[in-house]
């Protein structure tokens, strides 16, 4: 005889409850006890075998997206021992490279370990920049300075043209 139960338990499914049995939610949600990672020690996956990204304060494992990246990887390898989210942001990425993030999503960065700007693990670029805002009222001082010099040597040039045209 055809069992009643037979032909039901064959139909029933999993619950569809998505935090069971989905490999890795809570790490792809990132709110789940996500692993919390020391800016140092993010900073030693820096190369082709082991590059680490932080961006907006999430940690990304890169190594496989390398080769595949449409940039290339030499951004991808300078961009290692940084906060790299200025120079992710500064791309304008598309949202379909945002959904990538997902999938290379390792941990969320202890905030509190990243160096502050100036600071030994800054590229020189970065150290400059910093440098650079530090020291940005003399520069702007300086670059009007040179703008009235121009019109200076302008003013002078003109009324020696002019002059001579009148004599
Ligand atoms: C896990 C992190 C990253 C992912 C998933 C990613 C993904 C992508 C994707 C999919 C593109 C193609 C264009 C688009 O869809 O926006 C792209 C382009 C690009 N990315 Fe990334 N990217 C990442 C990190 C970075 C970083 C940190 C930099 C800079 C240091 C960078 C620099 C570039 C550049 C320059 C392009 C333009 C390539 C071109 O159009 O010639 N990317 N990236």
């Amino acid at each position: 005889m055809m069992g009643w139960e037979g032909g039901r338990v064959a139909r029933i499914r999993p619950l569809p409850i998505p935090w069971l049995g989905v490999k890795d939610f809570g790490k792809k949600m990132g709110s789940l006890d996500p692993k919390l990672h020391a800016f140092e020690e993010v900073a030693k996956h820096n190369d082709k075998n082991d590059c680490w990204l932080i961006i907006s304060g999430k940690v990304y494992n890169v190594t496989s997206f390398l080769d595949d990246h449409p940039g290339g990887d030499e951004v991808l390898l300078t961009a290692t021992e940084k906060d790299a989210t200025d120079d992710f942001e500064d791309v304008g990425h598309s949202d379909s490279a945002r959904e990538m993030l997902e999938k290379y999503y390792v941990g969320e960065l202890d905030n509190s370990t990243l160096p502050t700007k100036g600071s030994k693990h800054d590229t020189p670029a970065q150290a400059q920049t910093a440098q650079g805002v530090a020291q940005s009222p003399g520069l702007r001082l300086r670059f009007l300075q040179l703008i009235f010099s121009l019109l200076i040597l302008g003013l002078a040039f003109a009324l020696r043209y002019y002059g001579k045209k009148d004599e």
